[in-house]
């Protein structure tokens, strides 16, 4: 039986459910369908990230996410001020600032905070005002680490792309190195007094290092599940992310 306090949180990120639906336009399949699905499932929280593109998640899939959720919504989001006042109109529980580009395929490692200390500091003032929970997706760098600590964040989710990436290429030195630098931003981000979070192109094969870590708090986790769902179906895969998960914390 893992306590409450070591429990690591779920948070299923349903935007790829978005890019299904919208490849043919109209409207299934619905993310806030595979949302409650996964609640029952054992999610402790959704993510979605509206994009400024808007190539998944769209402002309505916000609207009725903070609508029909029992559990809390992280809202990802670029920090702009669109981006600003839409969070400001639905106080979601987390917005979790994340870089973006028009061009990339996916989220390009993180956050660059510490060029931009001031402007993002100002930036989440308001959000934090608003009862938000400010959450930085950064690359498990130091000075990243210290400036969101800096500007006032509460927590960080340390982006676990590059190790995954190296996990799929098969390079496991490297793998193995970028494990090592996320454990000890961790430890290190922890000691600061943040909490911390991680994320970002997590499977089962890569989960139980990175859930091992009994600083991470939480793991945000999508493109994977939506993928795997098609062949186990939602709730089966995502209650297998959750036993690896609990396996590994135990
Ligand atoms: C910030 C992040 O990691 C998530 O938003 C996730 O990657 C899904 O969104 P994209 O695939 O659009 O990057
Ligand atoms: N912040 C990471 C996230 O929400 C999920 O990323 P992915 O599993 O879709 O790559």
């Amino acid at each position: 039986m893992v306590s409450d306090q070591r429990k690591l949180r779920l948070g299923v990120n349903i935007d790829h459910v978005a890019t299904v639906r919208n490849a043919r336009g109209g409207a299934y399949p619905d993310p806030l369908r595979a949302a409650r699905i996964a609640e029952e499932a054992g999610a402790d929280g959704i993510t979605a990230h509206l994009r400024e593109d808007r190539r998944h998640i769209s402002d309505a899939d916000i609207e009725g996410l903070m609508d029909v959720l029992s559990v809390p919504l992280n809202f990802e989001m670029a920090a702009t001020d669109e981006m600003q006042q839409i969070a400001l109109r639905h106080k979601p529980h987390a917005v979790c600032i994340v870089p973006e580009k028009r061009e990339e395929r996916t989220t390009e490692g993180g956050l660059e905070v510490a060029r931009e200390e001031n402007v993002l500091a100002h930036f989440i003032a308001p959000l934090r005002e608003a009862g938000c929970r400010v959450s930085i997706f950064i690359a498990a760098e130091k000075r990243q680490i210290e400036a969101a600590h800096r500007i006032g964040a509460e927590v960080i989710e340390l982006h676990t792309g590059a190790y995954c990436d190296a996990h799929a290429e098969g390079d496991f030195e490297r793998r193995d190195s970028e494990l090592a630098r996320l454990r000890d931003m961790a430890g290190f981000a922890h000691s600061l007094g943040l909490e911390v979070h991680a994320g970002h192109g997590l499977t089962y094969d890569t989960v139980q290092p990175v859930a091992a870590f009994p600083e991470v708090l939480e793991l945000n986790i999508g493109h994977f599940l939506i993928g795997e769902s098609i062949f186990l179906g939602l709730e089966p895969a995502i209650a297998e992310m959750r036993r690896l998960m609990d396996e590994a914390r135990a």
